[in-house]
């Protein structure tokens, strides 16, 4: 068992996230982690339960969970924590705000802003993909409310996804209605999840889909009342976690290998895309024409 813990907690993350060198920068938090199996920063809240192995994260950054910069930054440190956790097998992400899981990218940060912040905050929303797509532990999504753009993403990070079954709540990559472009690993990131065809129309058209309707095609994987959302997702979690961890854990890179490492090859470069692509003034103007459009929807 000891030689499994260790297969577990070794070759897929190296297979994976190609980012070990950051695990020995991290050794004075997990420390600190060891002795408080609950902790919060100001953005992500953790608690793990040490009797299952399971950790519930819950983005807490009102009112919609804007992935900002200190979000992300946040969220790859929590994550790295518990991956290296021995203790930890399974994490359950979700919002801690009712009504919405997560509106995506917080929009100030690509609004207006220096080329140099533009580089750093997509090297943030790259590492919080690396980690969770790569992640060794079983992921499950428990879509609590509206999931847009970023937050559909992080919702099709993980191996389940359980959402509140309400025709309010809706979810997709919907970056084109912003006159934005979803980058090739976002796009990766679904054709995994429902498949080429459907990733092909629902990127071009930027369609959000309400949770029934995102069943339909797979985009999420259960619906239950909005109460049961965190109670289906423990039993969900209890379910993948009765396979044993060495199997489901040399199995999970065999998909999600080649599609991290097209982003690792190229990860520099895509940052250079990122930020000349934002900062051109068409770009800008049409961001800030949406901002503007939520706003009056307020009115
Ligand atoms: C050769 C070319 C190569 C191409 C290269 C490609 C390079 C890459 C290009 C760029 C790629 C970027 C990828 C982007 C991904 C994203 O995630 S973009 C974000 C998209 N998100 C959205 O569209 C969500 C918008 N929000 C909503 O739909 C709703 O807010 C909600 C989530 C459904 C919640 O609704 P409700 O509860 O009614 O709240 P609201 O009243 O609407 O909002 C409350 C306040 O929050 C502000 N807000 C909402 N969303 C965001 C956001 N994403 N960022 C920042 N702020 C947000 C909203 O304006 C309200 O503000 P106030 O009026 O000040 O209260």
């Amino acid at each position: 068992m000891a030689a499994l813990a260790v297969l577990r907690r070794s070759a897929p993350a190296r297979l994976l996230s190609g980012t070990l060198c950051v695990h020995s920068r991290v050794l004075a938090p997990w420390r600190q982690y060891q002795s408080n199996r609950h902790f919060s920063n100001d953005k992500i809240l953790v608690e793990m339960d040490e009797s299952t192995g399971v950790a519930v994260m819950k983005m807490k950054n009102p009112p919609v969970n804007g992935l900002s910069l200190e979000l992300l930054t946040e969220f790859s440190i929590s994550l790295e924590k518990l991956e290296i956790d021995r203790g930890c097998r399974g994490l359950i992400l979700t919002s801690a705000s009712p009504k919405v899981f997560s509106a995506g990218l917080d929009i100030t940060e690509m609004c207006g802003k220096s080329a140099e912040h533009y580089a750093a905050f997509w090297k943030a929303v790259q590492e919080m993909w690396l980690k969770l797509f790569g992640s060794n532990m079983v992921t499950i999504a428990a879509i609590n409310g509206s999931s847009p753009a970023g937050g559909c993403l992080m919702a099709m990070c993980c191996d389940y996804r359980i959402m509140a079954d309400s025709p309010k709540y809706a979810i997709g990559l919907n970056e084109t209605q912003l006159g934005i472009v979803a980058p090739f690993w976002f796009k990766d990131t679904m054709t995994h999840t429902v498949g080429s065809r459907v990733t092909e129309q629902s990127l071009q058209l930027g369609q959000m889909y309400p949770a029934p309707a995102a069943l339909k095609f797979g985009l999420v994987d259960q619906l239950v009342p909005e109460d049961k959302v965190q109670i289906t997702a423990a039993a969900a979690m209890a379910q993948w976690l009765s396979v044993p961890d060495h199997a489901r854990q040399i199995t999970k890179p065999m998909i999600r290998k080649p599609i991290v490492d097209r982003l690792v090859k190229q990860r520099e470069a895509d940052i250079d895309n990122f930020v000349s692509f934002i900062s051109k003034e068409s770009i800008q103007k049409s961001l800030q024409a949406y901002m503007d459009r939520l706003k009056q929807k307020k009115q």
